[in-house]
């Protein structure tokens, strides 16, 4: 059957790279200010950098996030105190941990990296213990309370070893935005065992894939997750990731995933909880025969509202990307915890109806009895359980 929208991912350019690198240098490297520390890294043409770099210093805003994260989760578990930045490259994720008073291991393949990192612990001098290792064999081989996955692309490949063996918490970056959406289908489908589609929501698609694979892994080690914050930014998904050791909390976990069934006609959406899925024929909303179907995907929360105002009250005014962090963590904590997520203009497009001030159309929608919330995803879009024939009738002028 061939359905006749395609949907393209929409590449934003990263923004905010000026102002990033003090003023002293030395021939090959530049010195880098994040938080409350200072590390060297190579060199590199700003025009030049894409998700594969060393050191990223569009990632400043996740590092921000990061460390706001670890300081909140330290009142959430005051037992836990060993963090391990796995995939560590400059090391300045670590260094920020061990500002913020975490017992800190850094890990990376590369010998150069592993160089670099010791000399940003000293440069600080802050304690640190550096390692020159495989991140699958140290994880393997020792129990950190806290692990941090930061690789090139995705973090499949990492994810067995990490849910082995890490007490409370797993923090995990993807890059390969592609195949999570769907974009890149068939990569997709390889590395995270399930089927993505590419739909007018792919970045919501690509977090709830790539959580239903970390849960599934989980779930082999009979360790159950919990999504206490998770968010979409233009170019990777990043999520925090809590851990229960037992075997009904791994099943609990698995209770969660489920399937999309999305109508490319129509922009009609249904979800199924279960590992098997059975998508309806036709279109129930327009009767058409473009069903697609996703999953098994996650559908439960992608965060805990009240773990993300905790971490808004820790972002502080020396992280460079403060301002953003806020803004992202205010519109994530009043985020309904629906499975997908519309985009105003898109809707409006259908409809062909020009598009109204986010604030009055979700008001429309809630005058008319249903929940509505923005969604993080970008300034138009937002959740609601209401179906697109509601939002219609509810928004209408
Ligand atoms: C995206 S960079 C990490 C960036 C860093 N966490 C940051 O915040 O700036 C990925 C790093 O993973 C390292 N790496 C790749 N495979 C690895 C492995 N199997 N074990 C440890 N490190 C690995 C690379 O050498 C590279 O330095
Ligand atoms: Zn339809």
């Amino acid at each position: 059957m061939i359905c006749k929208r395609h949907y393209s991912i929409k590449i934003l350019v990263a923004d905010e790279l000026a102002g990033l690198f003090a003023p002293e240098r030395r021939t090959g490297t530049m010195n880098v200010r994040e938080g409350g520390v200072e590390v060297v890294v190579p060199e590199q043409d700003g025009d030049s950098i894409t998700d594969d770099v060393f050191f990223n210093p569009v990632q400043e805003l996740n590092r921000d996030l990061t460390v706001a994260v670890l300081r909140t989760y330290r009142d959430r578990e005051p037992r836990a105190e060993s963090y391990l930045d796995a995939m560590a490259a400059s090391g300045i994720r670590g260094v920020r941990a061990a500002e913020n008073g975490w017992n800190v291991t850094c890990a990376d393949i590369d010998p150069d990296a592993v160089d670099l990192c010791r000399e940003n612990f000293e440069r600080n001098d802050l304690p640190g213990d550096v390692v020159h290792r495989n991140a699958n064999a140290l994880m393997h081989e020792s129990v950190f309370d806290i692990v941090d996955i930061d690789p090139f692309g995705t973090p499949i490949p990492f994810a067995d070893a990490a849910f082995a063996n890490t007490r409370d918490l797993v923090c995990v970056t993807a890059t390969d935005t592609a195949p999570l959406c769907g974009a890149h289908f068939h990569s997709g489908v390889r590395k995270y065992s399930a089927v993505p589609r590419n739909t007018d929501y792919h970045a919501e698609v690509g977090v709830r894939i790539l959580l239903s694979a970390l849960a599934r892994t989980a779930a082999r080690y009979d360790t159950g997750v919990t999504p206490i914050l998770t968010h979409a930014t233009s170019h990777y998904v990043r999520t925090y990731l809590e851990l229960d050791h037992r075997a009904t909390d791994a099943n609990d976990a698995v209770d969660e995933l489920g399937h999309i069934y999305h109508c490319e006609d129509c922009l009609h959406r249904e979800y199924e909880h279960g590992l098997i899925a059975n998508p309806p024929e036709t279109c129930p909303a327009c009767g058409g025969n473009c069903v697609l179907t996703a999953g098994p995907v996650w559908l439960g929360a992608t965060h805990d509202a009240e773990f993300v105002a905790e971490v808004r009250d820790n972002v502080t005014e020396d992280m460079g990307r403060a301002k953003r962090a806020n803004k992202l963590l205010d519109s994530l904590s009043g985020e309904l915890h629906e499975p997908t997520h519309y985009d105003q203009h898109r809707l409006c497009k259908e409809w062909t109806r020009s598009a109204s001030g986010m604030d009055e159309f979700l008001e429309r929608l809630r005058d008319a009895g249903h929940e509505a919330s923005r969604a993080h995803y970008g300034g138009t879009t937002f959740k609601t359980p209401a179906s697109v024939e509601e939002i219609r009738i509810a928004t209408e002028t």
